[in-house]
């Protein structure tokens, strides 16, 4: 499946996909059969139904998971707004397929394959202070490189980024599609000093003012104040939706990049869970506005998937619950009086 045209991505962000309410009562009657009292299990439970409703089965599995790392590269980085040099970008990437990273350790360490997508990366975004991020015809690319990581059949999508400077393209895609001041959104990223928080902010407010007559939509947003990575995600979330395989998004950044398809269509993104909130002080009043309750609070401030990789770990201990653990008529256990 592929973005070929603005009215493909229209389409897929409009489209009316839900999850199976039958299944979804199932599961329900299933939660409230297993032996403990009801809802002693808290966040698990409603994990496994919810798995449950997507993945259209009342024992929800997790067989085939998969993290997918998308990384690209951004203009934007001539304004000295991250800690470090664009050229990390693609030194991370080798070091993902040296299996070096954070997210090599913590994939494996939850059971999921790791698929790392390098999204032109001699091929810089341009500076969005100025001009658009992406033509059409790019951004369509990397939602489409996004959606051909996804097919039926997983059972789970885990989202992560790298791209030296993103965080301050994170920050204009939340100004521009939630609104506020530039610095509610912009933090230190990799640790930018409160000079660099200043010029960071002073860049968003430029980026927002400059794409300010420009159409309020998704593909707009994403194409002006995104980047590759940035997009790529949001194709493999629409993708995910219409093969019905859950996502669990990792940080800021991965969740920025749902933010304009939220905006533009809240069902788009119902078959995602933010995995953890990061660190980076954007991410707590992004998750709100989105409606997201976080799975895991870490400190964690890394990207790369790596939140959402560690929450993955706690899908699996819903699921197993849900499906391993014994009925009160099967152990002879009495219900409650
Ligand atoms: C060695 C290294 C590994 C990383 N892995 C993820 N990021 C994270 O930091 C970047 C965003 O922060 P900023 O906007 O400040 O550049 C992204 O690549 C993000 O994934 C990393 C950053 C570094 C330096
Ligand atoms: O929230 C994140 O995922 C994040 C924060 C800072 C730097 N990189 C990623």
């Amino acid at each position: 499946m592929s973005f070929a045209t603005l009215a493909d991505f229209e389409a897929a962000l409009a489209a009316p996909i839900a999850p199976d309410a039958e299944v979804i009562a199932q599961a329900r009657a299933r939660q409230a059969d297993l032996t403990k009292p009801p809802g002693s299990l808290g966040r698990l439970e409603e994990i496994a139904i919810f798995f449950a409703g997507w993945q259209g089965r009342a024992r929800p599995r997790l067989e085939r998971g998969r993290a997918v790392v998308f990384a690209g590269n951004h203009g934007v980085v001539a304004h000295n707004v991250s800690a470090f040099p664009a050229a990390v970008t693609a030194q991370m990437v080798a070091n993902f397929e040296h299996g070096g990273a954070a997210i090599n350790a913590l994939s494996r360490a939850a059971g999921l394959e790791l698929k790392v997508v390098a999204l032109d990366l001699d091929r810089p975004t341009a500076d969005f202070t100025v001009a658009p991020a992406m033509t059409e015809d790019e951004c369509l690319a990397a939602l489409s490189a996004g959606a051909s990581t996804v097919e039926a059949g997983l059972d789970l999508l885990v989202l992560g980024e790298m791209g030296i400077g993103n965080t301050t393209a994170a920050a204009a895609l939340c100004a521009r599609s939630l609104g506020g001041d530039a610095a509610v959104w912009v933090g230190p990223g990799t640790g930018i000093d409160d000079a660099g928080i200043a010029r960071k902010v002073a860049v968003v407010d430029r980026a927002i003012a400059c794409h300010a007559d420009a159409p309020m939509t998704a593909f707009e947003t994403l194409r002006r104040v995104g980047g590759r990575e940035i997009a790529a995600i949001a194709g493999a979330v629409l993708r995910a939706r219409q093969v019905r395989v859950p996502v669990l998004l990792d940080g800021f950044i991965c969740c920025s990049a749902v933010a304009p398809l939220a905006v533009a269509a809240p069902a788009s993104i119902a078959h995602c869970l933010a995995g953890h909130c990061s660190a980076e002080p954007g991410h707590r009043r992004l998750l709100a506005a989105l409606g997201l309750e976080p799975i895991l609070h870490l400190d964690m401030r890394l990207g790369e998937a790596s939140g959402a990789a560690v929450a993955a770990n706690i899908v699996r201990a819903a699921l197993a619950a849900h499906d391993g653990m014994a009925t009160f008529a099967e152990a002879g256990v009495s219900g409650a009086g």
